[in-house]
């Protein structure tokens, strides 16, 4: 029998053009050519629509081969015989040996074994939970993740977007030279994992979902490599012209020091397997097997003496881990949030129950080991989900809310509402919509998806009138109390679907001269982006931690007559393979 085992292959050589210029039509054609081996070819004896495809590689085969590019979730992507493997954490420019995982029509899933040659941009990362949680990235010198990212933005503009971007600036990102931000990452040698996954529903998030079952995978290769279509990539391409003009896509504004920046941590809580334990951690990539640790290199340090302390106390007091499986057992996640400016600590114990015995002990102790304490919440969450929180959120004791700023104003945050998750890059981030939004002080403007309404107060300092609707009734709470406690008055929220009541309010005669929009992931509904058209404001800013809807959404708007005029990535979520972007639109 033929040994499969140990079989040495290089790059297919299979790319198409640069980056932009490919079509729907050179793509499907590009994927019907690579990563397949058509069983019974050559013999002439089955129709071309009957031919058996065969992939080159199997299940447990070991082989050697090139990495020539990332995917937008920052795994290794290359080809044998050119066909498609992904390998987790392997960089461009690597030659490994991986051994395959899982083989499906067009692609598969290896697991590296040995790195033959190593990128020049590996950095070292020593902490254990380095491949743990969703930091996809740290192996990768920052100043590189940079790069990546913003090219990963024009890739996903010229494909599903179907956009012109300019050439890269010549030069570095804003404030601190690239190679100031590699010297710096390099000096990192241990690591953690949590990324901005932490915020989202995990079947939206979670690795082992991020490539759907049936996504094409595409030939073409840009600087930085191999493009994946996601959900968004549904662009009718007949559609798509050009645009006429090119968008200005800026280098990514990183961080000064791109560590330790998360104000938010959700950790699962779990039971040992062997000792039956209670421990709580992290979730090993696309698996819901947990980690024991109270570390993580990107959250705040108060954070991990929260996290040792809450597990110490609960298991004293002999408080059952939540069971996925068999959904028995009480906690479920730990949650906690510190203000950075106030040093506030709000902790939230996520149950599948309402009842917690011992309360009144676990809730002493908590305050007696935490000096920052200013609120302790129960939330319930009795559902089968991968949602974290529940419905129901009640004040163990303290504060229902802890206070922090953004620039000069201050902010309540209650345990269930959306605040960012990197207060430092936010402000850059938001000072950049308020410059895009180019405010005089006498205009009328709408923030949908406005949360606790951050973006609205800072847009409130320079105009006329701010609107924002938000769908989570305790974040418009949070928003109005917050207006007050600021002093602004000239801003008025409302609860609801952004694409219900913007609708509304220009039905009664409401009209904006700028809308901000801040989505969830999967981007603006249609009928919002509708009303947007209906409405003309002479802007529109776009923030978005998703280039892929983003694109979308903006050919859509380009097509309703607004010219996109620039985006600027920000990196809020170093060392994860997730981007933000702010986007400049205005009426043609
Ligand atoms: C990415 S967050 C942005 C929040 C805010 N702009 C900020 O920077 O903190 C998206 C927000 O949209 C809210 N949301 C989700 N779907 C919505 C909808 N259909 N209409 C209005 N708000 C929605 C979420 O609750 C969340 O607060």
């Amino acid at each position: 029998m033929k040994d499969r085992r140990s079989r040495k292959y290089k790059q297919g050589g299979q790319r198409s053009g640069r980056a932009g210029q490919d079509s729907r039509k050179k793509q499907g054609a590009a994927v019907e050519g690579i990563g397949v081996r058509q069983a019974g070819q050559g013999t002439g004896s089955r129709s071309a629509s009957k031919k058996v495809l065969t992939a080159p590689v199997q299940k447990n085969d070991q082989v050697e081969l090139e990495i020539i590019g990332l995917t937008h979730d920052g795994e290794g992507v290359g080809r044998v015989e050119g066909f498609t493997l992904f390998v987790q954490g392997a960089l461009p420019g690597e030659t490994v040996r991986a051994h395959v995982l899982k083989v499906k029509k067009q692609y598969g899933y290896a697991k590296m074994i040995e790195r033959l040659q190593n990128s020049p941009n590996r950095v070292d990362i020593e902490h254990p939970a380095h491949y743990y949680g969703g930091c996809q990235l740290q192996h990768l010198a920052y100043g590189e993740q940079l790069r990546w990212k913003r090219q990963h933005v024009v890739d996903v503009l010229e494909r599903i977007g179907k956009f012109e971007v300019a050439q890269e600036d010549e030069g570095a990102s804003e404030g601190l030279t690239l190679e100031e931000h590699d010297s710096f990452a390099g000096d990192h040698t241990s690591s953690s994992s949590d990324s901005e996954a932490a915020e989202k529903p995990e079947a939206e998030l979670d690795g082992k979902h991020s490539i759907a079952e049936g996504t094409v995978i595409s030939t073409q290769d840009s600087s930085r490599g191999v493009s994946i279509h996601d959900e968004a990539d549904n662009t009718d391409e007949d559609k798509c012209e050009k645009s006429g003009y090119a968008i200005k896509v800026h280098p990514t504004i990183g961080m000064d020091n791109p560590w330790r920046y998360r104000n938010k941590s959700q950790m699962p809580i779990g039971a040992d397997d062997k000792t039956g334990e209670l421990i709580g951690g992290y979730y090993v990539k696309a698996s819901h097997r947990i980690i024991d640790t109270d570390v993580s290199l990107i959250q705040h340090e108060m954070h991990d003496e929260a996290m040792r302390v809450v597990k110490q106390v609960v298991r004293k007091y002999g408080i059952i881990p939540y069971d996925e499986e068999s959904h028995h057992g009480l906690l479920r996640h730990v949650i906690m949030r510190v203000g950075f400016r106030t040093k506030e600590l709000m902790v939230v114990l996520v149950t599948n129950g309402d009842k917690l015995p011992y309360q009144t002990e676990i809730v002493n102790e908590l305050v007696q080991a935490l000096p920052n304490l200013k609120s302790i919440c129960q939330n319930v969450n009795t559902k089968r989900t991968n949602v974290i929180m529940g419905d129901k959120t009640r004040v163990l004791w303290g504060e229902e809310y802890i206070t922090d700023y953004i620039g000069d104003i201050e902010f309540k945050i209650s345990a269930r509402s959306f605040y960012q998750v990197n207060p430092v890059q936010t402000e850059v981030l938001y000072d950049k919509a308020v410059e895009y939004a180019g405010l005089t002080g006498e205009e009328t403007v709408i923030d949908a998806y406005c949360g606790i309404g951050t973006i609205s107060l800072f847009l409130a300092k320079k105009a006329k009138r701010v609107y924002g609707v938000e769908i989570v009734e305790e974040a418009i709470q949070d928003a109005r109390r917050n207006a007050e406690l600021n002093g602004i008055e000239h801003v008025e929220f409302a609860v609801g679907a952004a694409e219900v009541v913007i609708p509304q309010w220009k039905e009664q005669g409401i009209e904006a001269d700028v809308i901000v929009v801040d989505p969830p992931r999967k981007g603006c509904d249609p009928a919002l982006l509708d009303t947007m058209l209906a409405m003309r404001p002479e802007r529109i800013v776009y923030v978005s931690c998703n280039p892929s809807t983003l694109a979308r959404d903006l050919r859509i708007l380009a097509d309703g007559g607004y010219a996109v005029k620039e985006v600027q990535p920000v990196d809020m979520f170093p060392h994860t393979s997730h981007v933000e972007c702010c986007v400049s639109l205005v009426r043609k």
